[in-house]
């Protein structure tokens, strides 16, 4: 099987404090700059794995176990402290809703945007622009500035652009809960219709019986660690245990 993404031994740490007292920041230089001014969190201890084509993998694990961040870097948005992270054909997907939007630009405009930004030429924006606008529902709100648009209509808005960018692997993060029943229930169908066209798909979620009707494979994160890699109903068990 051709591996589409393969992450290889990724450590991720964030600062979680940035700021001290001048007069802390004055010991710690009297000090001879001993020890950490701020503090590290490590979200990513050694992970690696490898998803082949076509394949429909879930990141399950409880809040904070560093799913988004793990997906974050398969899309690219965030980088390793070491180690290395390949992808292989296009990208897209729904991690943030609204990044890469710019709020005081209307619907329309906004599609002409991310689309370039997800790797579309103007000439197939134009192309697919009317099933875009078909797909999100947004009708006559297309040429309004999206900072007036609900929560809703901007996932719709952006959900309909990345999958028209016809990726080759596609990231969903939790995000899907903002749109209404209807609409979750209609991406649902286009991930299953894209996971059925053999599209790579990864896909972030705390609802379980949704990821064990969409994926075959879930892997387990637990404070950063990968503890299970398998069989989804393996996965959901042993998350459920
Ligand atoms: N930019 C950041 N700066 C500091 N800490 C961060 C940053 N991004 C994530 N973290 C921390 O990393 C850990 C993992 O976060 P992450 O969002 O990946 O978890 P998650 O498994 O997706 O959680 P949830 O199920 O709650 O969405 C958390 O403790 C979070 O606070």
């Amino acid at each position: 099987m051709t591996t589409a993404i393969e992450v290889k031994n990724i450590n991720k740490q964030f600062v979680l404090r940035h700021t001290r007292s001048i007069k802390e920041a004055i010991v710690w230089l009297a000090k001879g700059r001993k020890g950490d001014l701020s503090e590290k969190f490590h979200a990513l201890h050694d992970v690696s794995l490898e998803i082949g084509q076509g394949e429909a993998v879930a990141l399950l694990g409880f809040n904070g176990s560093g799913k988004s961040t793990l997906l974050k870097h398969i899309s690219g948005v965030m980088v390793p402290d070491n180690g290395t992270v390949r992808t292989r054909g296009r990208v897209a997907g729904l991690i943030e809703v609204g990044a890469g939007f710019h709020h005081d630009l209307s619907g329309r405009d906004n599609v002409y945007l991310n689309g370039a930004i997800l790797g579309m030429t103007e000439e197939q924006i134009k192309e697919r622009f009317d099933s875009i606008v078909e797909f999100a529902e947004i009708g006559k709100f297309i040429d309004t500035e999206v900072k007036f648009y609900s929560s809703g209509m901007y996932l719709r808005l952006a959900f309909s652009v990345a999958v028209h960018t016809d990726p080759e692997v596609f990231l969903v993060d939790e995000i899907l809960a903002v749109g209404d029943e209807p609409f979750q229930r209609k991406c649902i169908a286009k991930i299953q219709e894209l996971a059925a066209e053999g599209k790579t798909l990864v896909v972030v979620s705390h609802d379980l019986d949704l990821v064990s009707r969409i994926c075959d494979r879930g892997i387990l994160l637990d404070r950063g660690n990968v503890t299970f890699d398998g069989p989804i109903e393996q996965a959901v068990a042993t998350l459920r245990a």
